[in-house]
């Protein structure tokens, strides 16, 4: 099944575009996971059961899981999210020469474990560096387009001799490598004037929407722009993971307190978005 039918289906089930971002910090796990085998396993499987009823999609950040035991914490958490039926994209941007990216769109097809459904990647080296990603046409390929941090304009927002500016550029460019119908573009919610340039460059490719939440950015905008025939997702990470992080809360022991508030935090923004959608 091609990736965003199986997002439509799980954005009408769960009637929810959040993608819930697992960016497990381990400087801000709360006392009730640190004595796990895998901490960052045990506090992405209680983060699932408290937020996966508004849950469109899991979004790991590889940043969080570069490392022996954050691999195995990987595979833990992709194999729980399919088990409660929640597609993973895995955030992993990346974009490097031919033969490297083969290796590296190896991570879609893990033979010893549970694969990401789609992946984030960086158009910086031009189509052949996308390629391997592209191929896939059951995986999601979410294409860098206009990012959320303040740097983003340094680059991206540099006008070309066409006119253009760059990010438009990596549009258009984006639209031309979606044959397989399974490109979507990032664009950050703190840029809300180029969500809507985007959207009316491309009408048809869903994006995927990061930095509402602890990036301030605009939840409006994010689903008026964000979603293609209904089909989209806004991203909040440690809005929500880290909801719960009042001192008493971290220390509870049973961590009760903790995840509720994540599984609360998750159904307030479902419920914000919902209001727009
Ligand atoms: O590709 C991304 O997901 C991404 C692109 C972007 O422009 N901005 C952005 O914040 N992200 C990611 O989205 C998540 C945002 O996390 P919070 O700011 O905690 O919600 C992080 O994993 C970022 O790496």
């Amino acid at each position: 099944m091609h990736f965003f039918d199986r997002l439509a289906d799980r954005i009408a089930a769960a009637d929810s575009v959040v993608s819930v971002g697992l960016d497990p910090d381990p400087d801000r796990l709360p006392d009730s996971v640190l004595d796990a085998d895998l901490p960052r396993w045990q506090f992405n499987r209680r983060i699932i059961d408290a937020t996966h009823d508004h849950a469109a999609c899991y979004k790991p950040n590889a940043a969080f899981y570069e490392d022996p035991d954050g691999w195995r914490a990987l595979q833990e958490t992709i194999a729980y999210a399919h088990g409660k039926d929640v597609p993973v994209l895995l955030d992993a941007k990346r974009g490097d020469i031919g033969n490297t990216a083969r290796q590296y769109a190896q991570i879609l097809d893990d033979e010893e474990g549970p694969a990401a459904d789609a992946i984030t990647v960086n158009p910086f080296l031009g189509r052949d560096s996308l390629e391997p990603f592209l191929q896939r046409a059951d995986k999601g390929v979410f294409v860098l387009g206009r990012t959320s941090n303040p740097g983003g304009e340094d680059l991206q927002d540099l006008e070309l001799a066409s006119g253009e500016k760059l990010y438009e550029r990596v549009v258009h460019l984006a639209d031309l490598w979606n044959g397989n119908g399974n490109v979507g573009l990032v664009v950050g919610a703190t840029n809300p004037d180029e969500l809507e340039d985007i959207r009316e460059l491309v009408p048809d490719i869903p994006f995927l929407v990061p930095g509402v939440g602890a990036q301030g950015g605009d939840a409006e905008a994010a689903v008026e722009h964000g979603l293609a025939d209904g089909v989209g997702l806004v991203n909040s990470s440690r809005g929500i993971i880290f909801a719960g992080e009042d001192a008493d809360a971290r220390r509870d022991d049973s961590g009760d307190a903790f995840f509720k508030a994540a599984g609360q935090s998750a159904k307030q923004l479902k419920q914000r978005l919902n209001q727009f959608r």
